[in-house]
């Protein structure tokens, strides 16, 4: 089976006033990589996805799906997307929408098969207005592969979903992937890009920071954050110290991110007055601190 592109991003930037949404990406995805696009709020992630669908113009760079237009691509039925808001019609039952949506298509699952494949088989006589926002996300879900599209492009899927409905959301999108599918998501969440992305896309003010498996990424920014009260801590001095990433304060606050932080610790008893101290494992906001302050001083 030759290995075909499915998502070309060049140069891509978009700015929205004085926000630079996007700051060049450049992003290849190859069939059947299920790639997750992680990133704090305002990251640029949503932006990237809308260039990537056609829906917001770059204002430089170019897109290809497949080796065509967004557009083109999306005519003919090789790109499902999942965006976070939109595309319901509140008055319809889920069934009637579902029909709508395989009717745009050439060659649709039974519609029966897509409600299955969402988890929500019982729900196709219900009106839309009355689902809950879980449940109107696995209306989208179904939407998304209802063409039986090659990509699935998905925004923050689990977004207003329990802990079980995620659960079973992403054995639904396993069960996809499983058949080939290549898939795109963004997330917030390090755990989901974690368990579910074969590779991970880390952005970070319109930028990519990171790309690469999970396990990379996780290895590039190990560590602990150290938080303690330092009165008079002085900083220069502390960010030289052996292993520490990145300083910060907040007051008299410090918070440290260190490769080592038994080593710290260490320092900080023996020569500081730091008290309050509470050390944890870095979080998906340390990580893209980390990489950022990285990033910055590499620049
Ligand atoms: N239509 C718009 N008009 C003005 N500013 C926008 C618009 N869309 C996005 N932005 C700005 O561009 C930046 C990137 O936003 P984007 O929604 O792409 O980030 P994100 O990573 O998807 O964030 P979130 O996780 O909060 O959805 C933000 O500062 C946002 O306020």
């Amino acid at each position: 089976m030759t290995t075909t592109t499915a998502v070309t991003l060049s140069g891509v930037t978009r700015r929205y006033g004085e926000v630079q949404a996007v700051a060049g990406v450049d992003l290849t995805i190859r069939s059947g990589e299920v790639v997750a696009l992680l990133g704090p709020n305002g990251a640029g992630k949503s932006t990237t996805l809308e260039i990537l669908l056609g829906l917001v113009r770059p204002d430089q760079g170019s897109v290809q799906l497949y080796g065509q237009s967004p557009a083109d691509a999306i005519a003919v039925g090789q790109v499902g997307v999942m965006l976070q808001s939109g595309g319901i019609i509140e008055d319809a039952k889920v069934g009637e929408l579902l029909d709508l949506v395989a009717g745009l298509h050439k060659n649709p699952l039974p519609v029966t098969d897509a409600l299955q494949r969402a988890g929500i088989a019982d729900l196709g006589n219900r009106k839309l207005k009355a689902l809950s926002g879980g449940q109107k996300q696995r209306v989208r879900f179904a939407m998304a592969i209802v063409a039986q599209p090659d990509l699935i492009v998905l925004d923050e899927p689990t977004t207003g979903m329990d802990v079980e409905s995620r659960r079973d959301f992403w054995a639904a999108m396993h069960a996809e992937t499983a058949r080939g599918r290549t898939v795109l998501f963004a997330t917030h969440y390090l755990e989901e890009a974690d368990a579910y992305a074969d590779r991970v896309v880390l952005m970070r003010a319109g930028k990519i920071v990171a790309d690469g498996t999970a396990a990379q990424i996780k290895a590039s920014v190990s560590g602990r954050t150290i938080r303690a009260t330092v009165p008079g801590a002085d900083l220069a001095t502390l960010a030289t110290l052996p292993g520490v990433r990145n300083v910060e304060t907040r007051g008299d606050v410090v918070l440290l991110q260190c490769a080592d932080s038994d080593d710290t610790l260490r320092y900080l008893l023996a020569n500081t007055p730091a008290h309050d101290i509470e050390i944890t494992s870095a979080d998906l906001e340390d990580a893209v601190l980390a990489i950022g302050a990285q990033q910055e001083s590499a620049a």
